[in-house]
């Protein structure tokens, strides 16, 4: 008879318990996992009961005098799982407190806190007659079906508020925290059972823990071991989990076939680039079978493409890795019009911008329209649409305008568009956009066979119409088609002037839009004071709808964002460096450190005054992947910050004129122009604020920015 095969689990909590300890145990505990992988029943392997514990399924293993590694061994089937490691007595008093149970609706392996006082097997505190707390509206069998645990009901009854509902976080499994979230969010249970639970197709048979580990919610928490290779991975950066353990809103949109494009949207840390990279294996590994053929991972800043590709070596093997071209969209474009002896040389600004002023010269005096007008029609209404004749002009839609302009006015208007263009044509010149739309053509007139079976976009938010013209071109379309277009975005960090309606370029999402809720980067205070920053500006879906922060949460917390007001640049920067060495001094690494600002001349003189104080520091350029290995405080403007993080984030003067940054907002003299930019500045902020894993501090001299209250 063939033997039963053996299931061997690693949990999260291991991992993190696992980087706690020092080095020489740590490399005793590999050797343990090795053993233990080939065979766990190894007489080797010494197995004792731990008196204490509520389950009586939990073990300890020696690792050394000293270390024991808690296991779990069912009485059935063959499943092995490593829950933790600690000193001995530290390691007996974590699996004293500790039952795994299957969930009876759901099916998924829970590791559950026992409070003794509190919470027992069977339910000892009596339930009041009518349920009370935050939750009260929610019957028991309900918030069972959302795989609250049976035996945690009587806690969550006493939960009154969401501060008291967070400091129960560590005592439930992450499902049970994260549908009382959404529920205390005001969505109803059905809605929460939709969006977070797995229908579990049959009954759930409570003893089977090897069924049990396949779960999505088991999944978030358990990785089976079956690859000696990844498991090495692992163990040697136990703390980047997001390479193995995915939450299951984040697991449902990698591992699945989807019947065309599909949009996913979440606010600042929500995982979004995470999901893009796993998918993008997903596919590369699955999917694009065909040897010829590549996934397109696309993002919108060269900065990202470059840590995406780093990540990616990360996860994926060789072989999967060779699958999967990384690039930003600006670089793909400039290349396939190169090698196809495109005769124009794109320009983003620098060459174009003395062109648009001559233009300008046109302009009709008698229509009374200052040059930023134009600029703005230019931007919002010309290139988005790739309008090139005034009769196409004539009939152009102008959403989201604050004038009207009747036919006559647009005649008039024209002359300096096409003056400009013809300056264009005249110097060999193409903005970003017209390239994008040529490429397009390009690819129509020779009908080219791209090699790509799908494209992931990351950024998306920052993509206008044309680029997603052309993504749309990149893979075939049609009713057949499956996993062609990937999206990721989110519209509250929408920086730059691109601003997309999805359906618009031929990209069809219904029915296939995801959001992500659970924030795993900064702690809940950073996230709230970053979203106070965008309170009433409308923020939309990339496809002409709204969005919002509803039901979004931090898993961490930590202090509040500090902020602090100077009468003078030589005292705020004084504070900064007395910041920095603080930190320094607390063991911090600074180049766990960036201090952002919102031009590269403020940056400078933090530069300098740093340098003059003995801090070293690194100044983050376009288009590198952030260097763990270069020492020094980081310095970034708050668009070259964009999909990074740091443990530490310092914006430094957050003043009047600066932030909102006054060229940007009063170069015009449309409100709704003006109010769009004004939201594009306080996303800015926004941004900035949420790259920080733990510490917010914001800055500000002279009279502060209107964005923020500063303490005095
Ligand atoms: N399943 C996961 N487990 C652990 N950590 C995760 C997981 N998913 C994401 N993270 C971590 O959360 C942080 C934010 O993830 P990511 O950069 O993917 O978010 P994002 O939504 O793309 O953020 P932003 O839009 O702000 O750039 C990263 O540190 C990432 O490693």
């Amino acid at each position: 008879m063939a033997a039963m095969k053996i299931k061997v689990a690693i949990a999260s909590d291991f991992l993190s318990a696992f980087s706690k300890i020092p080095r020489k145990q740590q490399n005793k505990v590999m050797d343990f996992i090795d053993k233990f992988r080939d065979n766990p029943m190894s007489p080797g392997i010494n197995y004792e009961k731990i008196n204490a514990a509520k389950d009586t399924n939990l073990r300890s293993v020696r690792i050394d005098n000293t270390y024991r590694a808690i296991v779990l061994s069912p009485e059935a089937g063959n499943v092995y799982l490593l829950l933790w490691v600690d000193h001995h007595d530290a390691a007996y008093d974590w699996a004293s407190r500790r039952v795994c149970n299957v969930h009876p609706e759901t099916g998924s392996l829970q590791v559950i806190e026992v409070e003794t006082t509190t919470v027992t097997e069977t339910k000892a505190i009596p339930a009041p007659e009518q349920p009370v707390g935050m939750f009260a509206e929610i019957r028991d069998r309900q918030l069972v079906s959302l795989g609250i645990p049976e035996t945690l009901i009587d806690l969550v009854r006493t939960i009154n508020d969401e501060d008291e509902l967070d400091a129960m976080s560590s005592r439930m499994p992450e499902e049970a925290y994260d549908a009382l979230v959404m529920l205390a969010a005001g969505y109803s249970v059905e809605q929460v059972d939709q969006e977070l639970v797995a229908a579990s197709a049959e009954a759930v048979d409570t003893a089977d823990f090897a069924a049990a580990l396949e779960t999505p919610d088991s999944k978030r928490r358990f990785y089976v071991v079956d690859d000696e290779m990844e498991l090495k991975a692992i163990l040697s950066a136990p703390l980047e989990k997001w390479r193995v353990f995915l939450h299951p809103s984040q697991h449902k949109l990698v591992n699945r076939d989807w019947n065309g494009p599909v949009r996913v949207l979440g606010g600042a840390g929500t995982g979004k680039t995470v999901v893009a990279l796993h998918r993008a294996k997903w596919l590369a590994q699955t999917r694009c079978q065909d040897g010829r053929k590549r996934v397109l991972f696309t993002t919108f800043t060269r900065n990202l493409a470059a840590d995406i590709k780093a990540n990616l070596r990360k996860i994926c093997g060789e072989e999967t890795f060779s699958r999967i071209e990384v690039t930003n969209l600006d670089r793909w474009v400039s290349e396939f019009l190169r090698k196809n002896g495109y005769e124009f040389e794109i320009d983003f600004g620098r060459r174009t911008g003395p062109l648009w002023e001559k233009a300008l010269t046109m302009m009709p005096s008698d229509l009374g329209y200052e040059p930023s007008f134009y600029r703005e029609e230019w931007e919002q209404v010309i290139q988005p649409q790739g309008i090139t004749t005034v009769t196409d002009y004539f009939k152009a839609p102008r959403l989201g305008r604050g004038t009207r302009l009747n036919r006559k006015a647009r005649k008039e208007v024209w002359a300096v568009f096409e003056e400009y263009r013809y300056l264009l044509d005249e110097n060999g010149l193409r903005e970003p956009d017209d390239a994008m739309r040529d490429a397009l053509q390009l690819l129509d007139q020779k009908g080219h066979d791209l090699p790509y079976c799908a494209v992931v976009v990351d950024e998306a938010q920052d993509m206008g119409h044309q680029a997603f013209r052309l993504i749309r071109r990149l893979v075939p379309d049609g009713d057949e088609v499956q996993n062609d277009i990937f999206i990721v975005g989110d519209g509250h960090q929408r920086i730059y002037r691109h601003k997309v309606v999805l359906g618009q370029c031929g990209v069809n999402i219904r029915g296939r839009s995801r959001k992500l809720r659970i924030n795993y980067r900064t702690t809940e205070e950073n996230r709230r004071w970053a979203v106070g920053l965008l309170e009433g500006v409308p923020v939309d879906d990339l496809d002409g709808g709204a969005d919002d922060q509803k039901g979004y949460k931090s898993l961490l917390h930590g202090e509040q964002p500090a902020v602090h007001h100077f009468k003078t640049a030589k005292e705020e920067s004084d504070h900064i460096v007395s910041l920095l060495k603080e930190c320094e001094a607390n063991g911090q690494e600074l180049s766990t450190v960036c201090i952002v600002a919102r031009t590269n001349g403020i940056l400078e003189q933090y530069k300098a005054e740093l340098e003059a104080a003995g801090i070293k520091t690194h100044m983050i350029h376009r288009g590198e992947a952030e260097k763990r290995s270069v020492t020094g405080v980081r310095l970034a403007t708050m668009h070259r910050i964009k999909g990074l993080e740091f443990e530490t984030i310092i914006v430094g003067s957050v003043n009047e004129g600066i932030v909102p940054f006054s060229r940007a907002v009063t170069n015009t003299d449309d409100p709704v122009v003006r109010k769009e930019s004004e939201n594009r500045e306080r996303a800015l902020l926004y941004v900035a604020a949420t790259r920080a894993k733990r510490q917010v501090v914001v800055c500000s001299y002279g009279r502060a920015s209107q964005f923020i209250q500063t303490d005095n």
